[in-house]
């Protein structure tokens, strides 16, 4: 697992925005991609605002996205396998880099036929503690002609990502202004940000 963790950091380190495929096991993705479906069909997700605790405003036009807080109160042995990860994740990037993450926090996120998310930054005007955003796909085939590209802008130049099954995509928070283009199917992933308290 080091292996994987340490090509994420180098990839992050090297460009700002770390990029490592198949992080995520095949097994695992299938296996959250499946309690995404089940919540969506159970009508369990809701949709995603803006802003911080107390001040969370719903504004599609901004974004459309539907979501689920993972938790391990939850007792799901999947959601705890992705939290086991993270765990190794966390402990390993503070060992390596003294990045001194205390918490996160991560959703499930479903962009339905026609969502998007507009160019934002993930860090709220009234609150810092977010410090790394972490995304992960959850998408089986997913097609150039899908849309739902990740895209980061950085002046002038538009960095695209595909939000290919198992990949993971990792930046500042406070840094890199980004953008979801609207995707032409259901567009799934597990989204979330590693926190200082
Ligand atoms: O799903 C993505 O590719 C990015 C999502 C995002 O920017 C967010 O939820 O803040
Ligand atoms: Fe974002």
């Amino acid at each position: 697992m080091q292996t994987i963790f340490d090509s994420l950091i180098t990839s992050f380190i090297d460009h700002n925005v770390g990029i490592a495929d198949h992080f995520l096991s095949d097994a695992l993705a299938a296996h959250l991609k499946e309690n995404l479906t089940t919540l969506y069909a159970e009508n369990r997700l809701r949709s995603a605002g803006t802003g911080s605790d107390g001040q969370v405003v719903q504004n599609k036009r901004v974004r459309s996205d539907l979501i689920y807080w993972l938790d391990r109160q939850h007792n799901d042995r999947y959601e705890n396998d992705f939290f086991d990860l993270m765990d190794r994740f966390v402990r390993h990037l503070n060992q390596t880099c003294y990045t001194g993450i205390t918490g996160y926090e991560f959703h499930y996120t479903l962009y339905e036929t026609g969502s998007f998310y507009q160019k934002h930054l993930d860090q709220f005007r009234n609150n810092d503690s977010r410090k790394y955003s972490m995304i992960l796909y959850l998408n089986a085939d997913w097609q150039e002609d899908d849309g739902g590209e990740l895209c980061i802008h950085r002046g002038d130049t538009i960095q695209h990502i595909a939000p290919v099954n198992g990949k993971i995509v990792f930046f500042k928070s406070n840094e890199l202004e980004h953008e979801v283009l609207r995707t032409n199917k259901p567009r799934m992933s597990i989204t979330g940000w590693l926190k200082v308290n």
